[in-house]
Parts: C-alpha cells; sequence; structure tokens
C-alpha cells in the first residue's frame, strides 16, 4: 500500500527527475501467431494437486499475465512452459521460432565475481563504448559499469538482467515476479523497458498496478482450475468475485 502511494504521489508530478529512457529494442526474428499452446494440462506434486485440464492459448505480441493466491501453482505453470518440469497429464507446444527470455528472481549466481560490463558483454555481443552507452539506459551510470555483480541491490540486478534480455534476440519474455524487491527507478526502467518490447511477454505478478498498467490478458489460478480473462486485471478480479 504504502508502495502504491509513493508510486502514485511519483506518476503525478510534473516531470520525472530522471531522463526517459529511449530503447530501440529488437525484437529481431518475430515467432509464428502461436507463441505458447496448452492443452488439457494437469500438474500435482505427490498428494497436492495443482490444477487439472487446463488449457492456454497465448498469441504474438501479448501481454499476459499469470495471478492467483500464493502456493496455486504460478512458478510450477511457468516452469512446465519452460520446459523445467513435465506435465503429469497433458500438452505443452511452443510455436515456431519463440525464442524465450526468462527473467527469474534468481539470476547471477554464477557471476558474482564479475563486473556488471562483463556481465552485460558475456550475453551481448558490443564494443565497451556501446555496452555502457546502452547501460547508462538501464541507470548505470559512468564508473558504476564497474562494480561487482555480487554487490548489486534486487533492483539493480533485474535491471542488468533485463539490458541482457533486451539486447539478446528473444521474442518472448517470461517474468517470475519482476517488480518484487524494487525501488521506484527500477520500476520504471522495468515498464518503460516492457512497454517497448516488440515481442510477447508472459509474467507472474501479484503487483495491482504493474499489472492494470502492462497486462491484456490475465489467466487466474483458482481452486485447481486456470480462468482466462481477456481483459486488464480489475476487469478480471470484478469476474472473479461475481463468479
Ligand atoms: N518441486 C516441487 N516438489 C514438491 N512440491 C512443490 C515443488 N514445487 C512447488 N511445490 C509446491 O507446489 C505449490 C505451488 O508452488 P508454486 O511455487 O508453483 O506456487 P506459486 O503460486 O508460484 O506461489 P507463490 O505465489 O507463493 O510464489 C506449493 O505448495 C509448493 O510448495
Amino acid at each position: 500500500m504504502e508502495r502504491a502511494l509513493e508510486r502514485m504521489e511519483k506518476l503525478n508530478r510534473p516531470t520525472l527527475h530522471r531522463k526517459k529512457m529511449k530503447l530501440e529494442m529488437e525484437s529481431s526474428n518475430r515467432s509464428g501467431k502461436d507463441v505458447v499452446v496448452l492443452k488439457d494440462v494437469s500438474k500435482g506434486f505427490g498428494d497436492l494437486q495443482l490444477f487439472e485440464r487446463v488449457n492456454m492459448h497465448i498469441t504474438y505480441q501479448q501481454r499476459v499475465a499469470i495471478v492467483g493466491e500464493n502456493g496455486t501453482g504460478k512458478s510450477t505453470l511457468i516452469k512446465l512452459i519452460l520446459q523445467q518440469l513435465n506435465p503429469d497429464e497433458g500438452e505443452i507446444r511452443m510455436g515456431s521460432n519463440v525464442k524465450v527470455g526468462y527473467l527469474s528472481q534468481h539470476v547471477f549466481s554464477d557471476m558474482k565475481d564479475k563486473t556488471i560490463i562483463d556481465a552485460f558483454r558475456d550475453e551481448v555481443k558490443l564494443t565497451e563504448g556501446q555496452a555502457r552507452h546502452i547501460l547508462s539506459r538501464f541507470l548505470f551510470y559512468g564508473y558504476t559499469v564497474f562494480k561487482k555483480v555480487s554487490q548489486l541491490s534486487g533492483g539493480e540486478k533485474m535491471r542488468l538482467r533485463l539490458a541482457q534480455l533486451m539486447y539478446q534476440d528473444t521474442n518472448l519474455l517470461i517474468l517470475d515476479e519482476p517488480t518484487n524487491h524494487l525501488d521506484i527507478e527500477s520500476l520504471e526502467v522495468l515498464e518503460d523497458a516492457l512497454e517497448n518490447y516488440n515481442g510477447t511477454i508472459l509474467a507472474v505478478s501479484h503487483d495491482r498496478y504493474f499489472l492494470n498498467k502492462l497486462f491484456e490478458k490475465i489467466y487466474w489460478i483458482k481452486s485447481k482450475n486456470v480462468y482466462c480473462f481477456e481483459g486488464n486485471f480489475n476487469w478480471a478480479k470484478e469476474r472473479m468475485v461475481i463468479d
């Protein structure tokens, strides 16, 4: 609540203090129209049945969010789509030429000793000058690019990972709770980047402001079912309460 108020105050300000980020996002090779299709998918762990006979259909350039109470299986659904887990039943299909970029909450565990610029250039082949120019758009100015990844806050790590994903050859971004623990400036960078992204976005989030601002289709997990709403989060919420 406090953070929501802080954000509203900031947004009501006539001018933002930082320079608006301008990204010419490359979603180079587009994917086919069908991006992710789930047909009658069921998944559980032992006695815990998470969902039964779930269907999903995500098409190119849709902004799709998965919501639901804690423990309903949102991250599990993402892991199924990423093929990190297998379904108990049903079929999961990725469309043609889908190139996934995944932003999880546990990034860079293997890159702790690298600097920001080295971690970025490991993933995106650019000269140092080009890399520094891009990193400044993600709020890493001047000598901050030489800071070690191990010293970064959660918000800084997210910005670095986002910078990598935006300049890699992806056309489907999968984001697991991307706004968790972010400061206001990092939230704005994230929102700007996603607004400008040319590909498809699939995110798990609890952040209502973020959900309403960016997403047009909601999959809501409740009581082992997944309900689909072609509208924003508030619209979906009204219908979930009525049903
Ligand atoms: N590999 C696993 N083995 C056994 N149980 C698991 C496994 N992964 C997840 N679970 C259980 O499945 C349930 C759903 O977990 P999941 O992380 O998908 O939920 P979630 O909706 O993403 O939750 P949250 O909103 O709290 O992040 C939880 O009870 C979790 O403990």
